[in-house]
């Protein structure tokens, strides 16, 4: 699992030693005192059934035992699984059911009513501005943040620079993404699209039994289900640009849990909340529903010997039908990711037809 790549931070934060001295006590038997504070353990952690949820979940209650290990040793965790809305509409756009708050709707009502103490998502799914009383405390190392185009049966792997050689004439794409449909058609428009929704499992399956020529996925996604052998092309981001968030797992806990918020940003990772805060931000500026083609995406770049990292980002606007594509990229220091990704999204939106952005 990539996320074995995290650095282990210091462990020397308070909840550590607050769970450490549950730890003895309890093997010892002993009450705490009353007047005292007492966190409920086990830790409900929540999450989406599928299994990519499930297998982003378990690997971040690795970097959590890792940081702390008494957790582990208390069996500190109990998984919630929670089914969504979005889960359960397969057959339509998210664009038309209502969007990607629908992927957390019912999880997030579950850690504002108290029953899980936090959640574990793909930030991507995960809507721009959050229901009040929760945040977002944490974000883990990034995954590739890129797209992969995966060919059906009977189409070869073009030798060629064109990403999408592979694709004859006219081919039906399976995707249920207006960003990747506009950007694919920008540069291919011949191609038809055709929904495919479902897991990942689900996508495969469907291609498999020839219900389109081709479609695309995250290659996190992949890659953390152990599949990415099955990505034929690696799309350049630049070309197709990501969706803001892809890639990266974050989790959110209630505002008001002082302590697990601690927990939580001890094991961040400061390159993935950069990039993070730079995309959403570019997204809450556009549009926070994933109506509009719009893509996002950050990284930092070294700066020479004795200089600080600079964020650039790419931000990327269009038409579902390809007929419009703006992308646009801005640097500056990874401090100001917030008022980097709204000056972009800004500036995206000024200069994109209105028809774009009309509801
Ligand atoms: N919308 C579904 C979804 N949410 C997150 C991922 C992949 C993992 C990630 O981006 O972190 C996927 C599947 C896909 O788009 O291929």
């Amino acid at each position: 699992m990539d996320f074995a790549r995290s650095p282990v931070p210091d462990p020397s934060s308070a909840l550590q030693k607050v769970a450490a001295e549950a730890a003895a006590r309890q093997k010892q038997g002993l009450q705490r005192p009353e007047t005292h504070h007492r966190r409920q353990l086990p830790l409900r952690v929540g999450t989406r059934a599928s299994p990519l949820a499930l297998v982003q979940t378990r690997a971040f209650l690795t970097v959590l035992t890792r940081f702390c290990p008494v957790l582990r040793d208390m069996g500190a965790f109990q998984e919630h699984q929670i089914s969504t809305t979005g889960d359960q509409v397969q057959n339509r756009r998210l664009a038309e059911i209502g969007g990607k708050g629908l992927f957390a709707k019912e999880i997030h009502d579950a850690l504002s009513d108290g029953r899980i103490d936090f959640a574990v998502h793909s930030l991507k799914d995960l809507e721009t501005t959050l229901p009040p009383g929760l945040v977002l405390a944490c974000t883990l190392r990034r995954e590739d943040a890129r797209d992969v185009l995966i060919l059906g049966p009977g189409l070869e792997k073009a030798e060629a620079s064109d990403p999408f050689a592979a694709l004859p004439r006219d081919a039906l794409v399976g995707c249920a993404s207006v960003r990747r449909q506009a950007q694919m058609l920008h540069v291919r428009p011949d191609l038809r699209f055709g929904l495919l929704r479902g897991n990942v499992q689900t996508r495969l399956d469907k291609l498999a039994a020839r219900q389109c020529d081709a479609t695309l996925l995250a290659l996190a996604g992949l890659r953390r289900l152990g599949m990415e052998d099955r990505a034929d092309v690696v799309l350049d981001p630049e070309i197709m640009v990501p969706a803001a968030g892809q890639g990266i797992v974050g989790v959110t806990v209630r505002e008001s849990d002082v302590e697990l918020r601690e927990l939580l940003a001890a094991i961040e990772d400061y390159e993935a909340r950069a990039v993070a805060t730079a995309e959403r931000a570019l997204l809450a500026e556009l549009d926070g529903s994933c109506r509009t083609p719009i893509g996002g995406y950050a990284r930092l770049v070294p700066g020479g010997p004795g200089q600080d990292p600079t964020l650039r980002l790419t931000g990327l606007v269009a038409r579902e039908d390809g007929s419009f594509l703006l992308r646009r990229v801005a640097t500056g220091a990874p401090a100001d990711a917030e008022r980097l990704g709204r000056e972009l999204g800004h500036s995206l939106r000024a200069d994109s037809p209105s028809d774009i952005f009309a509801d």
